[in-house]
């Protein structure tokens, strides 16, 4: 048996890096900056007004309420605006270029409103209402700095500075395949001795939320010729084959029995659950075959696939929080290996440490009570039970 950390350094070293690619800007979203961002214009790009009002010199309005002459009219986008001579108004939209010679804007609401005379009811300070070139992003500093994650906000301010694509790692392309001469699709009927194919669905999904393109076959059966006619010839367009299934003890192991000769290597890993696994390159693709049960799909996946996938997307968070907690009850724990258990976590107002307690039993078909689950409870290899009480790490998922 070797380490969950020493397994997870394996298949992390095999995942390797994404190369980098320029991708719009509608498909980054997830992905990681490869390279700076630079701001190619400023944000604002000019001085604008921040309200529907009139553009003034705050000097005229001085002695409010006065009553000027509207010598423009001033929409958002116009780009031709006249100076503003002493003694007059523009009206003027929110997001309007601030013409030459004003210093101010008074808000609608201030005013009579009117369009040939306005009468101003408040006197104004110059800066009243105006948004400067460059006070949000300054021209040539770097908007957004390389390995950053592009979440929404960063995308929308990719897009304010003018870029139409980034320079990201590129999102790897993940071909998922469940086996199993047992599963069985939605709608097709269930018959005794069948079960409904999860895993793929699952793993496609933890996929795609991290970013990764996801190529999925839901079920092949237990037969290895079939196994490498549907397989293989996808490899080529994968950077990555994830499978769930057969690579146990049993007589009819599908993946370990078609990959053992073609340089995936399989061994207990441990932990529970989780423990059969197994990488390595078939026809030079990397390859991770995960267990079948669906809960040591979801913990293989937590422990192993999530933080190499995301080092390899150029992600530098790999970890998912963790805490201390007190156990809320008894929990028994495997001797020699380190158990994850699908735990509730909570922490009141003003307490510095929270509680946790199981959801479900140890049995990595218990795929119910991982939905009730907030996060994993950790019980390292060198304990065999943990007393209600007692503190142990938890990982909020
Ligand atoms: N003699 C031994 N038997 C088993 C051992 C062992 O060490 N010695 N390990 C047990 C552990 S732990 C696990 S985990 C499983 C892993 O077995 P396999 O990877 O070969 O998985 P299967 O036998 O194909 O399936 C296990 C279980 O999960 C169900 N399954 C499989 N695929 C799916 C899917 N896509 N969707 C939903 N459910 C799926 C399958 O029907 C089985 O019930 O081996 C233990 N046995
Ligand atoms: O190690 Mo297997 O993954 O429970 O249940």
């Amino acid at each position: 048996m070797i380490s969950v950390d020493a397994y997870r350094a394996i298949v992390t070293d095999l995942i390797g890096h994404a190369s980098i690619t320029a991708v719009p800007l509608a498909e980054a979203a997830g992905l990681v900056l490869a390279r700076d961002v630079p701001a190619g214009v400023a944000l604002p790009p000019f001085d604008n007004s921040a309200m529907d009002g009139y553009a003034v010199r705050a000097a005229d309005v001085a002695g409010a309420p006065v009553t000027l002459p509207v010598a423009d009219d001033i929409p958002a986008g116009r780009v031709d605006v006249a100076p503003l001579e002493p003694g007059t108004a523009h009206r003027i939209m929110t997001g309007a270029p601030l013409p030459p010679g004003a210093d101010a804007v008074v808000m609608v609401e201030k005013t009579d409103g009117g369009t040939t005379d306005v009468r101003i009811d408040h006197r104004a300070t110059a800066g009243d209402h105006v948004r400067r070139t460059g006070e949000d992003v300054r021209k040539g500093t770097v908007a957004l700095h390389a390995g950053t994650v592009l979440g929404h906000s960063q995308l929308g301010l990719a897009a304010a500075v003018g870029l139409a694509e980034v320079v990201v790692y590129r999102p790897l392309s993940v071909l998922v395949v469940s086996t199993g001469t047992e599963l069985v699709t939605a709608p097709d009927p269930l018959r005794y001795g069948q079960i409904y194919e999860s895993n793929s669905v699952m793993l496609a999904a933890a996929l795609r939320g991290l970013g990764c393109r996801v190529q999925v076959v839901r079920s092949v059966v237990d037969d290895v010729e079939e196994f490498r006619k549907i397989v293989e010839p996808k490899l080529a367009e994968s950077d990555l084959l994830v499978t769930s299934g057969g690579v146990s003890a049993g007589a009819y192991e599908v993946v370990k029995d078609a990959l053992t000769a073609h340089g995936v290597e399989f061994r207990k890993i441990a932990m529970q659950p989780g423990g059969p696994q197994g990488c390595g390159r078939w026809n030079g693709v990397p390859v991770v075959t995960l267990p079948g049960n669906p809960v040591s799909v979801l913990v293989s996946f937590e422990a192993f696939l999530r933080p190499a996938l995301l080092a390899a997307m150029g992600h530098t968070a790999l970890e998912r929080r963790q805490v201390r907690a007190r156990l809320t009850e008894d929990m028994p724990s495997p001797e020699g290996r380190r158990q994850y258990r699908r735990g509730f976590y909570t922490q009141a107002d003003g307490e510095v440490t929270g509680i946790v307690g199981p959801r479900g039993g140890p049995g990595s078909h218990l795929l119910a009570a991982f939905t009730q689950a907030n996060c994993l409870i950790v019980l390292p290899e060198e304990v065999t039970s943990a007393a209600e009480g007692a503190e142990v790490d938890v990982l909020l998922l």
